[in-house]
């Protein structure tokens, strides 16, 4: 499928990084590095602008190299970019280490899986099914 895009950014255009990949790897784009403290939280821009189709949805995820290394995610994960939206891709960063972060221009900082999505038209009604698992959950089948 193709995606219009719009590249504002000083690097090349995210890509798969191997051939069956879900993610494109988002590099920051900034004009200095960028350090963020222990619980440190930052936007950061990617210089990107796309054209979803309708019905498509991107979704800005952590990557795991850097959750495992240095403790980095994405705040508000999986980050949900609309169809609809025009503005620049951000990454909403987040420091969960002990220790400070330096993002420097360019690096990969998140990765964005492009996925399809229903939206739905309410039912309302004042009963629902029965199922066996009713309204059980949060460990309510156990452990083992
Ligand atoms: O990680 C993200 C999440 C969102 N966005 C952009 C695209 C998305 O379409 C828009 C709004 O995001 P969201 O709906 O999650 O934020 P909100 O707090 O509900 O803001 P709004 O009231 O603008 O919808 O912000 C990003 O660039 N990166
Ligand atoms: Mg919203």
């Amino acid at each position: 499928m193709k995606v219009k895009v719009i590249n504002k950014s000083q690097h090349p255009l995210p890509a798969y990084q191997t051939p069956l990949s879900a993610g494109l790897d988002l590099r920051a784009n900034l004009e200095d590095p960028i350090t963020l403290g222990p619980l440190e939280r930052r936007l950061i821009g990617t210089g990107l602008f796309i054209e979803l189709p309708e019905g498509f949805e991107a979704q800005v995820r952590p990557r795991s190299g850097l959750a495992f290394k240095h403790g980095l995610s994405v705040l508000n994960t999986p980050g949900t970019v609309d169809a609809d939206y025009r503005g620049e891709i951000k990454v909403l960063l987040v420091n969960l280490s002990n220790e400070p972060f330096t993002v420097q221009n360019g690096e990969r900082i998140a990765q964005m899986v492009i996925a399809q999505h229903e939206q739905i038209r309410w039912d309302e009604v004042e009963v629902l099914s029965e199922t066996q698992r009713g309204a059980g959950g949060y460990g309510s089948t156990g452990k083992s």
